[in-house]
């Protein structure tokens, strides 16, 4: 460990405090030794809290500067969390620690040390819409038939190889399909490097290429970040974690925290086998267990335990909790969507009234489409809400146009953002002027900026005029500052004017002035004052201003002197990163006090005093496409624990049997989440009726006989194969024995022929799912 002197507590008397609330192992895991640990634990078990803890106590004890730091979060809000937390338990002053998600902190590296990694100072980056159109436009200006190459399976292809660390160069290809998939791939490489963009996943690749090439600054940083602390772990990928591994060296320690029943990113190459190499390659000794939830009621806590027990693959862990069991879970059947929106806001209304704040009550989906239309009741119910994620602030038509314009000024080479506002508010510039422009561009090798002057014609005139206007906003933006810049732009191109005519344009122009507001904030929160420029790199002291790095480490040392380092970009470059990685973020502070409405990945490490989770529909949750992917319903399963676990005090469950999505009526029946819950832990607020029976004669008693409607065909087929399946000899509500469970009663029964399974709930076992083939169940009565 490079922290091998004697720690030296720097402020004895406080530490007391800082650790007095926590549980013996959790004291144990804050206080371990300066080697690398990991711990597993379940959800709400106060992973987190250790982890920032941890943090406060080694700088606390003087074991480390708080620039010796560097901790991993999963999202932005988080990284925020953190540091707020710190600042509470330490007088310090956390901006400068480097805490923030893999993006973010790779994105601080690269904009420190652009040149060493072969990037303008003024890169964008390209969310993935911006990635999406550039390769769209790489196929078209290839004459590449993109029925053939669609552009988001090159788009996966394209990010999946970079999440392996591998460039187009190194990709294997072992067919014709194949390699022409890699030669894509290195078209748009060059494109992306021509235009000065890199997309997320090159911010990781592109970062740990340049410490893995670059050994001055890898032993810098190696030596630096003594610690490196990592929340989330399960859901990192093999890049990440090959970072990871490259900044500790040999000599730092990683302290990291996870929960394999939480991860919920295999979709997007993270890898819980991470966990069992880190342990394995860190020689690590401490793997302490949390136990102890602290966050949800027994009941909650009960209901997610048995739902994740369903699992086979796990690493295995027990959580309980001292409080009491609390309120049952409420289960609540709609007919439609909009009775499920319906009966939400009127719970919301009730907890309301109880005295919950509304930023305590959270509406969780599995799908961001789902979200319309409980918005819309609570609209109409007059709630205020805040939505995350979907399409966020930063996603916004009119805010990716007013960031393109920002964009151009700070780098014309942009042609992404160059295509984007070429021509809007519209000025003539056809799609047969640009389809020259781009061929110029491509002969030459250029950007489309580079290649304006040597068009000529109408044409040549028209794009001509367009460059004019950027040059001339970038002249008089130069002196003005940030928020100042964003308001002077919104005017000189001609955005403000074209939202203020089109008919619907109020919103537009409302959000367009949100954007003058998120860049003052932006400004603020960053300490930019009033007078710096938004184009000019501010000076810290004794920094310089461009670091030029050589293999001379002194030179490196440079960088680490005075303001953070984040001072390496300019305010708009900062701004642009911001909206580009944080998007939607901002939006959270506008309306504090607000309903929280978000999907279950989003909600990942938050909790809320009272939970709803909608849409629990067979194809809605578990999506549709589990059923496609290995390990697809496990991964379903972990999310659908995510969200339970989200809850303190109140959990909801909703699902509705009818829905309009994607502009279809569905017909849907419940989530098969419902038969993995133990019962004894649920409320049905409208009678439960087992699915067999739901068409038949039952219906009447749930008392939405009036505008019923006839099964739709996909599941009469469901209902025929329960049907064989209790042609089989056994039906529900049936007491049967197994030989090793004993006696059970048959509560749910599926398929058919030798896929015919029944849901047995035990009086010993609990509820298990047997297929009759194999289990050779007797029936009792
Ligand atoms: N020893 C403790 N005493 C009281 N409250 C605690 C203790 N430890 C944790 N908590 C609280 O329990 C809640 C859950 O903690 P935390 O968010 O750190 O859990 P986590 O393991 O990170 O959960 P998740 O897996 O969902 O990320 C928080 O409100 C936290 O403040
Ligand atoms: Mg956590």
């Amino acid at each position: 460990m490079s922290a091998s002197h004697a720690p030296v507590p720097l402020y004895a008397f406080a530490m007391p405090d800082l650790l007095a609330n926590l549980n013996p192992e959790q004291y144990a895991a804050v206080t371990l030794p300066d080697e690398s640990a990991l711990i597993v634990a379940g959800a709400g078990s106060g992973k987190t809290r250790v982890l920032t803890t941890r943090i406060a106590w080694l700088i606390e004890g003087g074991r480390v500067s708080p620039s010796g730091i560097l901790a991993v979060t999963f999202t932005n809000k988080a990284a925020r969390e953190m540091m707020t937390r710190l600042g509470a338990m330490l007088p310090i002053n956390t901006r400068g620690m480097w805490i923030g998600t893999f993006h973010g902190l790779c994105n601080r590296l690269l904009r420190a040390h652009h040149r060493d990694a072969g990037l303008p100072s003024a890169f964008q980056i390209l969310d993935s819409a911006d990635q999406l159109s550039a390769i769209k436009r790489l196929l078209k200006a290839n004459n590449i038939d993109d029925e053939k190459y669609p552009p988001k399976n090159l788009q996966y292809f394209i990010n999946g190889a970079k999440e392996e660390g591998l460039r187009a160069s190194r990709v294997d290809a072992n067919d014709a399909f194949n390699r022409r998939f890699v030669e894509l791939y290195a078209m748009y490489e060059s494109q992306c490097e021509r235009e000065g963009v890199v997309d997320f996943a090159e911010l990781l690749l592109r970062s740990y290429e340049l410490l893995d090439s670059n050994r001055a600054l890898r032993a810098h940083y190696q030596q630096r970040f003594s610690h490196i602390l990592v929340d989330e772990f399960q859901d990192t990928n093999r890049l990440q974690y090959a970072w990871l591994k490259l900044l500790a060296g040999e000599h730092s320690a990683i302290f990291a925290v996870g929960d394999d029943d939480q991860s919920i990113y295999a979709f997007r190459g993270a890898n819980v086998g991470n966990m069992l190499d880190f342990e394995r390659e860190f020689a690590v000794r401490h793997r302490i267990k949390l136990e102890q939830n602290y966050r949800s009621h027994g009941n909650i806590l009960d209901t997610a335990n048995h739902l994740i027990s369903r699992n086979s693959r796990r690493l295995g862990k027990d959580l309980r909790t001292d409080a009491g069991a609390g309120e049952p879970v409420r289960v609540y059947e709609a007919a439609t969507d909009q009775q499920e929106a319906n009966w939400i806001v009127d719970e919301i209304r009730a907890l309301l009234d109880q005295g919950m704040s509304r930023s305590e009550i959270a509406i969780l989906y599995r799908s961001n489409a789902q979200s319309r239309v409980v918005e819309h009741a609570l609209v109409a119910a007059g709630v205020p809400y805040k939505v995350y994620g979907g399409l966020r602030f930063f996603e916004r038509q009119e805010v990716k146009h007013a960031l393109a314009y920002l964009r151009l000024i700070d780098n014309p080479d942009d042609d992404t953002a160059f295509l984007r506002v070429v021509n809007f508010p519209t000025r003539g510039i056809g799609a047969r002027s640009l389809e020259l422009l781009s061929d110029t561009a491509r002969l030459h090798q250029c950007s489309l900026a580079a290649a304006a002057p040597l068009l000529t014609g109408k044409a040549g005139a028209a794009v001509a005029s367009f460059m004019r206007l950027i040059e001339q906003v970038r002249a008089e933006t130069a002196p003005l500052n940030l928020p100042e810049t964003v308001e002077h732009l919104l005017a000189a191109s001609g955005l403000n004017t074209y939202y203020e005519q089109e008919r619907e344009g109020q919103e537009r122009l409302e959000n367009l002035q949100e954007l003058v507001n998120a860049a003052a904030a932006f400004a603020a929160e960053e300490g930019y004052g009033r007078d710096v420029p938004a184009r000019s790199l501010p000076m810290a002291p004794g920094a310089s201003a461009a670091p030029a790095l050589t293999d001379d480490s002194d030179a490196v040392e440079v960088i680490d002197a005075g303001a953070p380092l984040v001072r390496q970009m300019t305010p708009l470059a900062g701004f642009l990163s911001h909206a580009s990685l944080e998007a939607g973020d901002n939006q959270a502070q506008a309306g504090q006090d607000a309903v929280q409405l978000m999907t279950v990945h989003a909600a990942k490490g938050l909790e809320f005093m009272a939970v709803f989770i909608s849409g629990l529909e067979e194809g809605l949750f578990p999506h549709e496409n589990s059923a496609v992917e290995i390990d697809g319903l496990e991964e379903e399963r972990r999310l659908m624990y995510v969200a339970i676990t989200r809850a303190r005090e109140r959990l909801y469950l909703s699902f509705a049997q009818s829905r309009m999505l994607h502009g279809q009526t569905r017909y849907n029946v419940r989530s098969r989440f419902f038969d993995e819950l133990p019962a004894d832990t649920l409320k049905w607020l409208t009678p439960r009726i087992e699915a067999g029976a739901r068409w038949g004669g039952a219906r009447d008693n749930a008392g939405w006989g009036r505008d019923w409607f006839a099964p739709p065909s996909h599941i009469e087929t469901a209902l025929a194969d329960k049907q064989r399946a209790a042609d089989t000899g056994y039906r529900t509500g049936q007491t049967v024995f197994h030989n090793k469970f004993g006696e059970g009663t048959i509560i749910g029964l599926e398929g058919s022929g030798t896929d015919a399974r029944a849901h047995v709930s035990f009086q010993r076992h609990g509820a298990k799912w047997l297929s009759l083939a194999v289990a050779k169940l007797q029936i009792v009565d």
